[in-house]
This record gives structure tokens, sequence and C-alpha cells, in this order.
């Protein structure tokens, strides 16, 4: 466990680190509050022990600003414990109105400051599992759980976002839709289990064709995205006409060469896909009316023939 010890009082504070290393924890000090505010965004402490009285900045005013830090987080809440030089009722009210959890008098018996700590120990373990699984969760929330993909909820999160970045600043901004050729063939004939590897394998040829994209600097947090059934995205804020069919292009060949046999997808006896794109060199429409060409796009890439992009 990191704790993070606020405390004036140099003697004061080599007599507790010496005690709490004792115990097998990793003790930081800060020898005032401003310098804890700044401690704490550094260490990221399991634990702070905080002084009240101290130069510059005491420790109730400290525990409000780190109390305001966390709150910009999506979950945080490290326990505060005062370090108080006696234990009265009113002490014990104040530390927990200022946005401690307990408090702690400075000449506490060992015994119960070992058993105390243990406590903290526990709930900063409980925290760290707590925090594991959130980030786990929110990961779930905003992958496709088929192709690993970003699914079509946090594609339109961030396509919000995005676009209106994009129209502040007059940015271009480009989207593709692409979609599987003959398919439900596809399924018909190779059955769904098939069917799911497919989808899989272009996923993540897809994402390939992006990822070179972004890595190369042709784009700039260019993603690809599961739409819907065998129907994928790719949203490219900032991306040039160039690498906007670039993508369109790369994609097309590299699933095609691919090779998965199709025996229902007569002209190409493989796996193909279409693409239909819309790239706005400065966003100032609605972003409806892009999705609305890429679509339109994409069905005239359908009727003329398929394995094939209209970008314009
Ligand atoms: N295996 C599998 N199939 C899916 C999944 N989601 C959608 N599909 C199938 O995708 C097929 C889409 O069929 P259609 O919309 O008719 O399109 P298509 O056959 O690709 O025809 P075109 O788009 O005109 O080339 C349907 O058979 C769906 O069942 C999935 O997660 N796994």
């Amino acid at each position: 466990m990191k704790i993070l010890l606020v405390e004036d009082s140099r003697a004061m504070a080599a007599v507790m680190s010496v005690r709490l290393a004792s115990f097998g924890y990793e003790v930081s000090v800060a020898e005032n509050g401003e310098v804890a505010v700044a401690r704490f965004a550094e260490v990221a402490p399991d634990l702070v022990l905080m002084d009240i009285e101290m130069p510059v900045m005491n420790g109730f005013e400290a525990t409000a600003r780190i109390r305001a830090i966390e709150a910009t987080q999506d979950w945080a809440w490290t326990p505060i414990l005062f370090l108080t030089a006696s234990n009265t009722q009113e002490n014990l009210i104040t530390a927990i109105e200022a946005g401690g959890d307990d408090f702690i008098v400075k000449s506490v018996p060992e015994a119960v400051l070992q058993a105390k700590m243990k406590a903290m120990a526990r709930i900063a373990a409980l925290r760290k599992r707590l925090s594991v699984a959130n980030r786990l969760l929110r990961e779930q929330a905003s992958r496709d759980g088929l192709t690993g993909l970003c699914n079509r909820r946090h594609m339109d999160l961030t396509l919000d976002l995005a676009w209106s970045e994009a129209r502040s600043s007059g940015a271009p901004f480009a989207l593709l839709m692409l979609d599987i050729d003959h398919f439900k063939k596809y399924n018909d004939y190779y059955g769904h289990l098939a069917g799911d590897d497919c989808l899989r394998t272009v996923a993540q040829t897809l994402a390939s064709v992006v990822d070179r994209c972004n890595s190369e600097r042709l784009t700039d947090g260019a993603f690809a995205a599961r739409y819907g059934g065998e129907e994928f995205a790719v949203l490219m804020p900032q991306a040039s006409a160039q690498a906007y069919e670039r993508v369109a292009h790369g994609v097309i060949e590299a699933v095609r060469s691919l090779g998965i046999r199709h025996e229902r997808n007569a002209d190409w006896g493989v796996v193909t896909t279409s693409v239909g794109g819309a790239f706005v060199p400065a966003a100032n429409d609605e972003l409806m009316h892009v999705f609305r060409a890429a679509d339109e796009r994409l069905y005239a890439a359908k009727a003329a023939g398929r394995n094939r992009a209209v970008l314009s």
C-alpha cells in the first residue's frame, strides 16, 4: 500500500515514516497541504495521512482540493485519515465534514496504528479491484463481442464529438461504409459459424488497413467500427482526400486478396466487399447528410457489380 504522509514536523514525519515502513508500506512525505495536493497527483497513493495545522496550506484545505481532483475522474476515492493531536468529538466531526474518512491521534499505540492500517489496506485492495472491473466494463461496453472492433454505440458517441470538433475548426472529415458482398449467400452455403469467422477476418483486415494509415500518419485517429450485421464504418477525422481513397481501395484489395472462398459470390469466387464513402473537405453540413451520401454510394457500388468503392 502506498501512503502519502502529510506532516510539517520533520521529527514527527520521520517517526511516522519509520513506523509505517516497518509494517511494509511505501511512504512518501509532503511537508504541507500544497505539496500534498501536487504529490497526490504524482504518487496516486492508496491512503493519505493528513496533518491539520501546517504552514502554506492546512489539511482541511488540501483535502478539499484532493476531493476536487478526484471529482474530475471517473471513479476515485482515496481514504484520507487526519492526524490530530487530541481524540475529541469535535475533531472527529470536523475531519469528516472536511472530506476525511477518519482520524487517528499522533500518539496512537503501535497495535492500534497497525490495525487501522490493515483496514485501510483492505480498502485499497478493494478500490484496485473495482477500478480494474470498471475499466473492463467500459471496454466491453464500447467493443463488439464478435469482431473486437468498436461497436455502434461507441462509434455514435465518438462520431458526434469528432464531427462537432471538425465543424468548429472547418477541418476535413471522411466516412466510409463497407459491406461484405452476398454475405447471406455465404452464410447459407458455408454455415453461420463460418460466417462468424469470415466477419472476424474481414474486421481484422479492415482494422489493420486503418491502423497502418494512422501509423504512417496519413490519418490521425481514424478508426473502424462494426456498424451492424455485416456492415462496417470507418471514421476519418482530419483525413486528406488521398488518405480517404487509400483506405477505401486498400481495404477492398486487402479483403479480396485474403482469398476466402465464396462460391456464391459469382463474379469473384472469393469474399469481397463494397464501399461507399463521403469526403468533406471542410466540415460544415449536417452529419446526417454525410451518412446518407456514404450509404447511397455503398448501394451504387453494389449495383455496379460489387468489389469496388464509390467515393464521389
Ligand atoms: N454469421 C453471421 N451472419 C450475420 C451476422 N450479422 C448479420 N449476418 C448476416 O448477414 C446477412 C446480410 O444479408 P443481406 O443484408 O441480405 O446482404 P448480402 O447478402 O450481403 O447482400 P449484399 O449486401 O447485397 O451483397 C444476413 O444473412 C445476416 O443473417 C453475424 O453476426 N454473423
